[in-house]
């Protein structure tokens, strides 16, 4: 595949001060959302969901790629129109989760394996025609007494590695997710040692399978303490963490960064992503964004409850959180943002 039009697409993605929309969770992941706010769990309702995201208002504003899951990308509104036709017509460009989800690591208690290879080159042409230019493939890894083992991270380094430059040669950027758990109550020291090791597997196989690395984008997580650490550090200290990290293990060849948010709130993913700006202005040779699911999408979520008369408000939610993140993709973000968050 020529590499200029990988380029370009990646280009895109990162344009200005947009972000990608992760709403691609896998049927499980949206029905364990849905159950939590008694929302049915059926096809018809993850059809509604995901109307009333593409359908929202100026979304396009704020987002330039939408990463969709297989079910998503064959859905249509009521009257038949296709959601990926809807997103190319906002100018948002659609992308598609091919791994096959992350299940327990035969032979490594406590770890994860993404699988999904199989097929992936038909898949892949499938998905292309169908106007998806991009791709995702999640790796877990998780921090616990033993964990991660280098034979995890390992396995996993290199099955991101084939995934993507089988997208590569299928015209399709690949996203490559090594996605660090902020699940436990380690601290954020162990976050970055754990980060770092993950990434330098990721990037040493990336370079290995033959990967371009001017066409793919990293959606990593950021550094932070474990959700029940007893130290929570404050958002300049995650972001110079994070940043100080990415300098030591992401080639500067690599176009664009795109967070996951990984059960941070809302606004600390914004304020976290404000501060690097702030912090690492003009001092990245990447940009760096939001790609975030449950940090952009949650409060929507809520609102909607299920219900069809509140949908417009939750598509306000909807936008206003994507609008937030790239008030702090341009460094500009401030608490006061969230009581009006759109002037
Ligand atoms: O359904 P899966 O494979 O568990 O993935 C869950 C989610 O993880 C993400 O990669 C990141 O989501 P968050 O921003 O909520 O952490 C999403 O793109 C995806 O929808």
């Amino acid at each position: 595949m020529e590499l200029q039009s990988l380029k370009y697409i990646a280009k895109q993605l990162m344009a200005g001060n947009k972000g990608l929309l992760a709403m691609d969770e896998s049927t499980n992941t949206c029905n364990k959302r849905f159950k939590a706010l008694n929302i049915p769990q059926t096809e018809e309702y993850r059809r509604k969901y995901r109307d009333l995201i593409v359908n929202t208002p100026k979304l396009e504003e704020a987002i330039s790629g939408a990463i969709l899951f297989d079910e998503t990308i064959r859905q249509s509104t009521p009257d038949g129109k296709l959601f990926v036709d809807i997103l190319k017509e906002k100018g948002i460009i659609p992308g598609i989760k091919v791994d096959e989800s992350a299940r327990d690591m035969d032979g490594f208690p406590g770890e994860k394996i993404t699988e999904g290879l199989d097929g992936l080159p038909e898949r892949l042409a499938e998905y292309y025609k169908m106007g998806a230019r991009f791709a995702k493939w999640r790796a877990v890894i998780t921090i616990g007494e033993n964990t991660p083992t280098s034979g995890s991270i390992k396995a996993n380094a290199f099955l991101l590695a084939r995934y993507a430059i089988i997208c590569q040669e299928a015209g399709i950027v690949p996203i490559v997710e090594p996605e660090v758990l902020m699940d436990g109550d380690h601290s954020l020291q162990t976050c970055a040692e754990v980060t770092n090791e993950v990434l330098h597997a990721v990037f040493n196989q990336l370079y290995q399978q033959r990967v371009n690395f001017e066409g793919m984008i990293l959606k990593p997580n950021m550094i932070v303490p474990g959700i029940k650490a007893a130290q929570q550090d404050s958002a300049d200290v995650v972001a110079d963490a994070t940043i100080n990290c990415f300098l030591r293990c992401v080639p500067a060849a690599v176009p664009g960064i795109a967070f996951l948010s990984g059960g941070q709130s809302p606004e600390l993913a914004s304020e976290r992503l404000n501060a690097m700006h702030v912090r690492f202005k003009d001092k990245m040779p990447w940009a760096l964004t939001f790609s975030y699911s449950r940090a952009v999408q949650q409060p929507a979520l809520e609102k909607w409850g299920g219900k069809d008369e509140n949908i417009e408000e939750a598509q306000k939610l909807l936008y206003e959180r994507a609008h937030i993140n790239t008030v702090a993709r341009d460094g500009k973000y401030t608490p006061e943002l969230e009581k009006h968050p759109v002037a």
